[in-house]
């Protein structure tokens, strides 16, 4: 590889995390993780139940603290922000909860509204509504605009999750288990937005799951969390490919559609 590429891949590096380690009392999460993504990159991570993936894209996000390593986030290193700064660069990451987190009591359009009148006061109503039928149109659901969130299916409550996410115009999308909980039909929907989502907002994205089509289908790569380390990391095939028996087991309890 030429110095020439070098720098261009580092300077590429949305997320660059050295030697991370988490613990909770004796409970040792992450045992020394190094990640890098690429600026347009989806990034999946794989790993059983209780495995950590929640714990790394909440260090990521600023929400927890690590214990050791060293983690930047579009260039910046978090460990030295100050909750202004923090909260600043949180506007560039987009955390999609794996339950939408969407506010009961408030429909659709205003669900929306909130996190931009919050966080771009500047907008004029024209504006804010415009955003909001562009984002909604981009999910597919403009219909669903003045419905209450019990209305709504859980696919369609992900998807909203997503568009409230996206108002914000996100450098980086942390998705936790966005396909949890849905059926196989409406996971590979799911799967399909995430991936249009990439195109259109040109997001690089971190994907945390446990289901194997929802990683082939929308990872570039693919990294396999376990015992608090990175088994592997490659392309779906390559990984899954390992003679490593945690792999082949996580492989083997799987069904994959796509
Ligand atoms: N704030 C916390 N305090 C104490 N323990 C925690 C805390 N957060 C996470 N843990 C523990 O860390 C371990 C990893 O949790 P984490 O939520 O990251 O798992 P996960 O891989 O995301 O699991 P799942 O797929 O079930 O969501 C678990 O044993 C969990 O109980």
């Amino acid at each position: 590889m030429t110095n020439q590429s070098i720098s261009t891949q580092q300077e590429e590096a949305v997320v660059s995390i050295h030697g991370l380690r988490k613990s909770f009392e004796d409970l040792h999460v992450l045992n020394g993780i190094d990640l890098t993504v690429h600026k347009g990159e989806n990034v999946v991570v794989l790993g059983r139940s209780g495995s950590g993936k929640s714990v790394l894209i909440k260090i990521i996000a600023g929400l927890l603290k690590p214990d050791l390593g060293t983690i930047a986030v579009l260039g910046e290193d978090i460990d030295q922000l100050d909750e202004e700064e923090l909260k600043r660069l949180r506007l560039k990451i987009g955390f999609s909860f794996q339950s939408s987190a969407l506010y009961d009591s408030m429909t659709v359009q205003e669900n929306l509204e909130f996190p931009l009148i919050r966080n771009k006061p500047e907008l004029s109503k024209q504006q804010v509504n415009e955003a909001i039928e562009q984002v909604l149109e981009d999910v597919g659901l403009l219909h669903t605009i003045y419905q209450m969130p019990d209305e709504l299916s859980g696919g369609q409550k992900k998807r909203i999750g997503i568009a409230r996410m996206l108002i914000l115009n996100p450098e980086i999308i942390l998705y936790d288990e966005p396909t949890g909980g849905l059926d196989p039909i409406t996971c590979v929907e799911i799967n399909h937005l995430i991936n249009k989502v990439r195109q259109q907002y040109n997001t690089s994205s971190i994907i945390i799951t446990h289901d194997m089509t929802c990683a082939k289908t929308t990872g570039d790569r693919v990294i396999m969390l376990s015992d608090g380390i990175f088994l592997k990391d490659g392309p779906f095939e390559e990984v899954f490919a390992s003679t490593d028996e945690r792999i082949s087991a996580f492989y083997n309890y799987n069904f994959i559609n796509q």
